[in-house]
């Protein structure tokens, strides 16, 4: 069912499963002896978080937080909304903002000024997909998996119209599938 919308997959079930392990290794190194919060960004980053955060072999906590900017659009509004704060406070904590894709940088550069507010013990980012070239705002993850050029990718998270973020993979759809939906 899925076929029939894609035109390239970018990452398969294998590269995202290494690439993961790789990241789960350098965290675990990373935040040892720390007080390790994982604040998932919904609902994108919900697939990766999951995998990510067993290949971190540490006591850890794990929060929510809804934003959207983008709708059932491609392109980002520019306009970023809490739709769903964290249950808990992060104050004196080692912060680490998991995202599924950082894109022109409006969603983090929100987040980030908003958490920091909140007073953290530090604050880090580790994102599955970045796309330098799109950047609005001067933003660098400090983890990520995988740097690509400038397409509209769906999968593993991303949605298009909400679809698709159950697929286990990633891929770019084709131009003529995201043409028709929405034009329908
Ligand atoms: O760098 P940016 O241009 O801000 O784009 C990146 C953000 O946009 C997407 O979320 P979206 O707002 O579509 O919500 P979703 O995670 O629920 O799909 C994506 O999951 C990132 O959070
Ligand atoms: O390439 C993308 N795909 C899906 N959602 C997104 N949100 C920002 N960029 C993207
Ligand atoms: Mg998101």
């Amino acid at each position: 069912m899925v076929e029939g919308a894609i035109d390239r997959v970018l990452f398969s079930e294998k590269d995202i499963a290494e690439k993961v392990e790789e990241l789960g290794k350098q965290i675990t190194k990373d935040y040892k002896g720390k007080d390790l919060l994982l604040v998932c960004v919904l609902k994108g980053g919900i697939l990766f978080m999951s995998d990510l955060s067993k290949k971190i072999d540490l006591p850890l906590k794990m929060d929510f937080i809804a934003v959207s900017s983008y709708g059932d659009s491609t392109v980002s509004s520019g306009v970023v909304k809490i739709l769903k704060d964290l249950d808990t406070s992060i104050e004196g904590k080692d912060v680490l903002i998991v995202e599924d894709i950082i894109d022109s940088g409006l969603t983090l550069k929100y987040l980030l000024g908003n958490l920091k507010t909140r007073k953290p013990a530090s604050l880090k980012v580790c994102t599955l997909l970045d796309k330098p070239k799109r950047r609005t705002v001067d933003l660098t993850p400090e983890y990520c998996g995988f740097s690509i050029e400038n397409h509209f990718v769906v999968g593993y998270g991303l949605d298009f119209m909400q679809m698709f973020r159950n697929v286990p993979y990633v891929f770019i759809p084709k131009q003529e599938y995201v043409d028709k939906m929405q034009s329908s």
